[in-house]
């Protein structure tokens, strides 16, 4: 019985992942300006680390709350779902098959709460 983490090919599968999740977010004149003054390099690891945890990897999250990373950032409704598609984006390019996305967007759903504050 296979974690969603190995069968995303685990650390090395995330890793592709999330760099193409990041090129798909540097190329969206609607989020880009979100991330204008992050730490990119910060942020892939943290977001590794976060799918990690969610697809049952062997990490420890031990980064802030998803609320605190989040809070003030304004994030609107459609902005969420745009970064979600923006995520899809980078799962097709990256081949990963439709039961394993459907299982990890499964996981970001509940998230919506926590990240969406105006
Ligand atoms: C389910 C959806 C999302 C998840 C799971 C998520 C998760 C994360 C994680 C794990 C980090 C890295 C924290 C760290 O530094 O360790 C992060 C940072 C960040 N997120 Fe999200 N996020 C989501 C949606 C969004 C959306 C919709 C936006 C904007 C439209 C956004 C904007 C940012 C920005 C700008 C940072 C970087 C903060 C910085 O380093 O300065 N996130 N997010």
């Amino acid at each position: 019985n296979l974690t969603l983490y190995q069968q995303l090919d685990g650390k090395a599968g995330l890793e592709r992942l999330v760099d193409s999740f990041i090129n798909q977010i540097g190329n969206d004149e609607q989020i880009i300006h979100y991330f204008e003054h992050a730490n990119i390099s910060h942020f892939r690891e943290g977001f590794i680390n976060h799918l990690c945890v969610l697809t049952n990897g062997p990490c420890e999250y031990t980064r802030d709350s998803m609320v605190e990373i989040h809070t003030g950032m304004h994030i609107t409704e459609a902005d969420f779902n745009h970064v979600v598609d923006l995520l899809i984006n980078a799962m097709n390019e990256q081949n990963i098959d439709h039961t394993v996305q459907n299982k990890i967007l499964a996981k970001m759903a509940p998230l919506r709460s926590e990240i969406i504050k105006i």
